[in-house]
This record gives C-alpha cells, structure tokens and sequence, in this order.
C-alpha cells in the first residue's frame, strides 16, 4: 500500500515470486477510464478517494477507497488478473520525519494492531462486505502494464469486496524483535462490473473464476438506502467457505488456509501465532498461495447505487451561483478518462484532450455575501491581539475621505522591536460602493475570459505530481515568481480594468487613510471560491518594496499573522498573534520589511472574495536561487 513498508528480508522472499515484476512492462493500449496525474486530481474530482496522506480512505466508518503503490510488504500479491489483489493494511512502517527543520529522526516499524484507525477501518468494511475502490499507481509493480506510457500517474482499477482478512509476521531490520505483525486483506473484483479494462484473458474467464468451493449463498439481506453513498444496513457476514477456515486450538479463532505449507493460526493475540500447530516453531518466510485460497468467492452484484464515474459538473445552476464549493472541484473528461482539478475561472478544461465545458454563472452583487457572520464574531468583531504577542492596538484614527465630507477610520497594530506596521484602513459606505463597482468588474471580466483568473502550480508541497493553489489568481505589472511567474502575468497597460481599479483605489485609499503616497507596480488578484483559503506564507519575492496592501472585496474573511518557523521551532508554540477581519471594501496595508521577515500570514474567507494586493517590486529583478513558495 502507498508510501508505506519499507522493511524488507534478506531471507524473505514473496509467496508469488514475481519475476515479470522487474522486466519492462508493455505500455497501455488506451487510457484507462479514469485516471490522473496527481494525488489532488483525483482527491479534488473522485468522491471514493479523498485522502491527501496514506492510502487508507474513510468515511462513515468503512473505507471507500484504498491506494496501492510501491510493493514492498512480503506477499502483496496481484493474482487472477487482478481480480485477487492482496495488500497489508496501512501505518507503522519505518518512518523518517522532521522534530524541526534540518533535524530528523527515524522511527522503527512497529506491529499493526487490531484497533490501529486504518486496520478496524478495513476489518470493519471486511466484516460488512461494502465494496470500495482500489486504486493503483505507476509504482504499483504487480499492474502488468506501464502506465508511465501514457503519463498516467493514477488510476481506478474497480470496485472490490474484501475476502479474506487475517494476520501475518514479516521481517523487519529495523524493529528490534526483528519481525512486524502485519494485517493484510485479499480484495476480489466485483464480478457485475464486467472484466477490468487491463484484462488481457479469455472473456468468459471459467478457469480464473474457478471456485473451488461453493460461492456462498446469496441471501445477502442489503438494506439499500437510495440517497445514500452507502448501504446503511448490510445483514450479511463475510463469506468464509468452511474448508478454507479452521479454528485454533488454542485460541479457538478461525483463520483461513493461506499457504501451500498447511493451516498456521494467523491471530496476532494467540500463542500459536504463525507457528507450526503443535510445534513451536515459526513458519518460514518464503511461502506460497494455498490455489484454493485465492479461488473467486464472492459474487454478489454491487448495490444499485454504486457507480464509479463522477458526477459530471454543474454548468448552470438553478441559483445562478458558480462560486459554491462545488464549483472549486475537479471534473472526469468522458473523452479521454482525465480525472482534472478546476483550474480556470470560467470553464472546466481537460488538460489532457483540452475539452472545454463552459459555465454560466450569475454576477453576484457584494451585498450578498457582506453580511455573512465570520466564525469568531461572539469573541470579537474587528481583530485580536494575542497578548503575549508584543503587538501593540493603537487608538483608531480618522481620516477624511477625499472630495467628501465623509469620515474614515483606521486601526494600527504596531509590531514589537521596529518589526513593522500593519494598517487596517476600514469601509464605509462610500468604500462599499468604489468596492461594489470593482467587485463586480472582476466577476464580468473573469467570466468573459478577458481576466483570467487561474490556480498556479506550487512551487513546494509534499505530494506527488503537480499541485495546485487552492484559490484562483491573475497578476499584472511586474511578474510575481512566487505565484505563477511570467505565465500569471500581464504587464500594467494590458491589464484587465478592475485590476487598474482596485490598484487606484488602494493607492487613494492609503493617501486619504495615513497621508502617505506609495506607489505600487505590481497587483496579485486572488479570487476565492466557498471554503477555499490561502495557506500561510510571508511575501518574500526578491526586489519586493517594504509596503504591501490588498483591497478586500465579497464576503468577509480572517487574515492570522504569525511568527515564522525559524523563530518558533516548536510547531505547539507557534500561535496566532494577531486575527484582523477583512471586509468588503476594507484596505490592509503591511509596512516594514519586517512583517515579511519574521511573520507569516494567511487569510480564511468565509465564501466567495476577492482580494487584491498590490506591492513595488523592483522592475527586472532576477530570481537567482529555487523560491520556495509554501502558500497554497
Ligand atoms: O487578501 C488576500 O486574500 C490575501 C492576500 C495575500 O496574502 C497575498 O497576496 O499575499
């Protein structure tokens, strides 16, 4: 299973020794019907599989998909064609990871246990036969195809029952006993389903669907809730033909006949564990499949509401409104099997065939979403200091705005040591309206195409593949590197004008505000659809000018300061210190090179926003050395 064992014999050999495994696959004839590049593709786009981490997927207490990926458990096994997949469950496997940055240790692979969330997640699914997904990836070597031939880097292979679930020792160089308990589960294709797209055997596959014992009946009573992702009562044990089972002597639990060498109790919990019955003695390592074991057992059709392909997306909503969470999922292409992320404002394009599906959507005025409560409203309405923090609230000042009698006012939050100021410039109605008009310039010129908002790469995350910003974004003037680059960017005479508006007023604004006239040449506009954020990060782009100030624009959101890492190594340490409320039409400016030097920040809409923030950086900078850019 992914990411997962890397413990392995010098002794030990697989009980299907497979040889094929190591010589170069045949490259795949066509694309599979649903498969990826990335992990976030199909987390963002397959409803069965939303794990980010670890290859056990889970909800509402069994598992809907489960990941295979490097094979390296003893006795992982790909048989029947893959209609028998066997694979250990996840977790406790030697592990290297950071205690701070530079330092890492490395923790031994220890025993899986019965209750570990993975292994009950599975035994419990096991127990109540559900189907679930599996899916594969290109380091997946039993898969007799290369999926690297046509840049697949995931795939579905089907829905699966599990069969068979039982224990297992395998050696471990860097457990001190030498040897880990392991929980490993035999999954069977669901027969309805036809035979898997890789299939290369004979269609009417009697000799690999051979049962050697009878199927067990099927009587199964499936309680079958039509809404519903799941059955919600399945009154039916896991099938358990009674020559393959036999109960222990000495624990009296029943474990199925694995291997050629004879019955062995494979409950972890009794003293005649993966031992010879009636000897002491271990079994070795190097075993073989009982063939009656790996029989096809299970033929029950899969419950009527149980389709892998996702639902295809909502071009035209009743309500008009685009910006839903919905809307920021990722897509199944039907022409080419392309499980996609949604990358660009106004259409779903198939980065693979380049289809091309349009949304309509409705202008959404600001007024809808201005009066959206934020979550920390019983605690505070404007900003928290965290009183440890050293950051000083001053009193609000007031301003006049310009060509109005209409007064302004603004709080400042002054940073200890010389760090740095942070200016909260606050609406009014006269903001809400300069702000209504731009707030909806952005959405006309985003759904025209004309701005094109996008969600870039990230330059540093720990998954594999490509991943993506969770919040959509166009620069324009000078390039920013550290989102998009010169890919993101549209120099200041072509740029879309809400952006030339929102650069105008942010410059009026803090003129008006703090008397000051800064000038900015360069504006990152981010565009946020419902729960989507970006992820701590400080503004460090080589030649970046000390002032930095962004106009908030749609539904509130909270923007967290904190201090960097490198100056709080313990993670349990590192707390906000500083909360401000961004709202429609509000203007907040960061002043002092410090700010980015020693904090980070983030900033939570509470639905659909927009922001943009405009900075100096100085023209032609070069980017000299690799940026890390961790905000998502
Ligand atoms: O106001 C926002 O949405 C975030 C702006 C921001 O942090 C940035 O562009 O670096």
């Amino acid at each position: 299973m992914v990411e997962a064992q890397k413990e392995s014999s010098s002794s030990g050999v697989p009980a299907v020794l497979d040889v094929a495994a190591h010589l170069p696959k045949p490259p795949l004839k066509e694309y599979p019907p649903i498969w990826a590049q990335s992990r976030q593709e199909v987390c963002e786009s397959f409803k069965w599989f939303r794990s980010y981490q670890g290859g056990v997927y889970q909800k509402d207490g069994s598992v809907k998909g489960y990941f295979l990926s490097a094979h390296s458990a003893q006795r992982d096994s790909f048989e029947c064609g893959g209609k028998i997949i066997i694979s250990h469950g996840g977790g406790k496997s030697e592990n290297s990871y950071l205690i701070r940055p530079g330092v890492s240790v490395t923790r031994a692979a220890q025993d899986q246990q019965a209750q570990d969330l993975s292994v009950r997640a599975l035994m419990e699914t096991y127990q109540k036969s559900v189907p679930l997904v599996l899916l594969i990836d290109d380091k997946y070597e039993p898969f007799p195809f290369d999926l690297n031939s046509k840049d697949v880097y995931m795939t579905v292979l089907g829905f699966y029952r599990i069969i068979h679930a039982w224990a297992e020792y395998q050696p471990s160089r860097s457990n001190a006993s030498g040897r880990v308990v392991r929980y490993k589960f035999a999954f069977q294709w669901c027969e309805d389903q036809g035979q898997p797209w890789w299939w290369t055997g004979p269609d009417e596959d009697t000799s690999a669907m051979d049962v050697s014992q009878e199927a067990p009946e099927s009587s199964a009573a499936i309680d079958v809730d039509e809404t519903a992702m799941i059955p919600t009562r399945i009154t039916m044990s896991p099938p358990q033909p009674p020559s393959l089972y036999t109960n222990c002597t000495t624990c009296d639990k029943a474990s199925p006949h694995v291997f050629t060498l004879g019955w062995v109790c494979l409950n972890p919990d009794c003293r005649s564990f993966w031992r010879y019955p009636n000897f002491h003695r271990m079994i070795p390592d190097q075993l073989e499949y009982n063939p009656a074991f790996l029989s096809l057992i299970d033929f029950r059709p899969l419950p009527p509401n149980y389709t892998l392909a996702p639902d295809p997306p909502v071009l035209a909503p009743k309500d008009g409104i685009v910006t839903a969470y919905e809307h920021s999922r990722g897509w199944h292409c039907l022409k080419c099997g392309r499980l996609s992320c949604r990358s660009a404002w106004e259409h779903y394009q198939c980065p693979n065939c380049q289809d091309t599906q349009k949304i309509n959507g409705i202008i959404r005025p600001a007024n809808t979403l201005t009066a959206i409560r934020i979550p920390t409203f019983d605690k505070f309405y404007d900003s928290q200091v965290e009183p440890n923090s050293g950051i000083q609230r001053l009193p609000q000042g007031l301003f006049q705005h310009l060509g109005s009698t209409l007064l302004g006012n603004y709080q400042t939050f002054v940073l200890p040591g010389g760090k740095g100021k942070i200016h909260l410039i606050k609406s009014n109605r006269l903001a809400c309206d300069e702000a209504d008009k731009i707030f909806e310039a952005y959405q006309q010129q985003a759904s025209a195409g004309t701005l094109h908002f996008r969600r870039w790469p990230l330059r540093s995350h720990k998954l594999r593949g490509q991943c993506l910003t969770n919040y959509f974004s166009q620069n324009s003037g000078e390039t920013y590197h550290y989102v998009g680059g010169a890919d993101n960017t549209v120099p200041f005479h072509l740029a879309p004008a809400a952006v030339l508006q929102a650069h105008n007023l942010i410059e009026k604004r803090i003129f008006e505000a703090l008397g000051k006239r800064h000038k900015f040449n360069e504006v990152l506009s981010a565009a946020y659809m419902e729960k989507q954020k970006m992820a701590f990060h400080s503004d460090s782009e080589r030649g970046l000018g000390p002032v930095v100030a962004g106009l908030s624009m749609g539904s509130p959101a909270l923007m967290h300061f904190r201090a960097l890492a490198k100056y709080v190594p313990r993670t349990e340490q590192r707390t906000t210190l500083l909360t401000v409320v961004l709202r429609h039409g509000d203007v907040l400016m960061m002043e002092g090179a410090g700010v980015q030097d020693f904090y980070e920040h983030t900033v939570v809409p509470t639905n659909f926003r927009i922001a943009a923030t405009a900075r100096w950086i100085e023209p032609h900078h070069v980017v000299d050395e690799p940026l890390v850019n961790r905000r998502g």
